[in-house]
Parts: structure tokens; sequence; C-alpha cells
């Protein structure tokens, strides 16, 4: 008999949809507890830990989370965790969860992309997969596992890519890990590398802004002006900005402030390539920390994860280099 812990924490797989106005909103009663009954060799225990569409989610909220599941897994022993979650910051829930669990048991997330009421609603084939992924033994020292319509994504590669298609979890330029189907949960990749970082809390607060063509000064120039521990960009093409934004980043960088660059590219990974103004290079050379294919919501939650543990330059140049 396996133990498995599911925890709620609201999103739309925990609505449903008002037949007369179309309007979806969370439930008062959680709608999912049926789709158990027809799993065998699994003993489940349920905790309602927040009923929240996942816009309100907040990362204290997600580090509380991290901290219950180490906390229950210790107390029961348990073989596996599955959280349901809305799937708007699922994957910045599901990527904190990866980079600071202590436990190594199982834990996937799923979600659902129609409320429970609507025809064809995902949310119980979702949570039946998710809970047969974390039973799976293959399913062990993988990190934290996305899971929806039938594939298994790492957390650190899934990201929502569809506004209402249930097939939206994508891993950009590595595709899933997995599949679930009617008699198995098959693994055919595992991921290269595991970060873990002993936090418990968190205190930094980290920016996130994307470059555009022509980009105004001003923009730079408010967001230097705002109290900030670091500050995420989502760079143009492998890591190049906009001529006028150079003096901004730079002013951040001398003054101690972590300035991290991703791409808003969907895929590939920031280089410093390019030598011109405002090239990658040249944001290199004065301090600029480049990553290695994390988008920028991503981004965001490791600079603040990493950030409770160092402020060094270098040091957080070769974390971000994982
Ligand atoms: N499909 C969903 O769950 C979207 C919803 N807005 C949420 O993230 O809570």
């Amino acid at each position: 008999m396996k133990k498995i812990l599911i925890i709620h924490t609201g999103g739309t797989i925990a609505m449903s949809e008002d037949k007369k106005t179309g309007e979806v909103k969370p439930n008062t009663e959680n709608p999912l507890h049926l789709t158990l009954n027809s799993l065998e060799g699994v003993q489940f225990y349920i905790e309602d830990f927040l009923n929240i569409p996942s816009p309100h989610m907040t990362t204290n909220h997600m580090v509380d989370l991290a901290n219950t599941i180490d906390r229950r897994v210790s107390e029961k022993a348990l073989d596996g965790v599955v959280i349901t979650h809305g799937t708007d910051t699922l994957e910045e829930t599901a990527y904190l969860l990866d980079l600071i669990l202590k436990n190594t048991c199982p834990v996937v997330v799923t979600g659902a992309m129609r409320s429970s009421n609507e025809l064809g609603s995902d949310g119980p084939p979702n949570l039946l997969s998710a809970i047969r992924t974390a039973m799976s033994d293959g399913a062990k020292n993988k990190g934290v596992l996305v899971v929806l319509n039938d594939e298994i994504h790492t957390a650190k590669n899934a990201t929502k890519t569809h506004t209402s298609n249930i097939a939206t979890f994508q891993s950009p330029q590595y595709g899933p890990i997995g599949i679930v189907t009617k008699r198995r949960v098959h693994f055919h990749h595992a991921p290269t590398a595991r970060e873990k970082f002993r936090i418990t809390s968190l205190s930094k607060k980290v920016l996130l802004i994307k470059a555009v063509a022509g980009m105004e000064k001003e923009i730079l120039d408010a967001v230097c002006n705002i109290q900030m521990d670091g500050l995420v960009i989502e760079a143009l093409g492998q890591g190049n900005m906009p001529p006028s934004t150079v003096k901004p980043i730079k002013e951040l960088v001398a003054r101690g402030i972590p300035v991290v660059l991703v791409s808003r590219c969907f895929n590939g990974i920031v280089q410093d390539i390019y030598g011109y103004e405002g090239g990658g290079r040249q944001l290199k050379n004065f301090g600029v920390i480049l990553t290695n294919g994390l988008n920028g919501q991503k981004a965001r939650i490791k600079l603040m994860v990493a950030l409770e543990k160092t402020t060094d330059m270098d040091q957080l140049q070769h974390i971000f280099q994982q």
C-alpha cells in the first residue's frame, strides 16, 4: 500500500462554471474527492492547504507549501505527494519546490484548464495521472514533476504556453521526460542535474522586466529607483539589450545589485556573443549574469532563492550556469 498525500491549493481544477453567466469561480466543496475512488493499492491523505486562484499565489505561500510537504513526508513516511494548483503560476511553485524541498520522495504538481463541471473537464484525468506518476518507481530522484495532459515534465523546464488549450504545458527545447498511458507511467529521459538550496524562508525582492525594441530609458531609470535586491531582464535574442538601457544597467551592477539576463525567446540560452553596444558580451564584461535556458519567471524565483545564500557575483554567476 503506497501512502500518497494530495495537497489542494486551488486553481481551475477546483473551480466550477456558473451555467447562467459562464463565470468560472472557486468552489466551497472540492470537486476532486470522488476521482480518488478509482485507484487501488494506495492510501490517501488529503490536505486542503489553500483554495485560491493561482494569480493570488505568492512566493511566501510557495515556501509555506514546501515546509508543509517536508513536515508531512517525515511525519507520515509518505511515498509521494501530489499538489493541485492553478495553471497560471504552477511552473513557479513547481520550480521553487524543486529548488528547496528537502525530502526526496516524488512530488508531482498538476492542474486543469477546464473547470470541474465543464464538458471535457481535464481535472480528474490530470489528477489520476499525477497520482500514478507519484506512485511510480520511475518518478524517484527526478525532482519535482509537472503532469498534465498525459505528459510528464520537469519543474525546471515546464512552462505554460497556451492560454486555454489543455495541452498548454511544454518543455521548450527538451520536451517532456515521460508519458502517462492507460497502462504505464513511462519515463524516456532523466534530468541531467539537480540543484538544492537549504532555505526555509524568502526575504529578498527581485523584479522582472522585459526588453522591447527601442526600449525607453525612462523605464530602466524608474525600475532602478525601486528598492530591490536583484533584477531579472528578459533580454532580446541571445541576451542583448537596446543601447538606451546600458547605462542604468551598468549603474545597478556597480551598486552591487545582481542583474540576471534571460532571453525573451521561447527556446535557447543566453550567451556573450555580441560585442556591440548592449550586446551580451559587453553586458557580461561589466558583471551582468547570464543564464542557462531558464525563463524570466523561473530566473526570478532562482535569484530570490540564491540570494538567501550568497550575494557574491561570481557565485551567483556560477549558480546560474547550472
Ligand atoms: N487553468 C487555471 O488554473 C487558470 C487559473 N486562472 C489559475 O491559475 O488559477
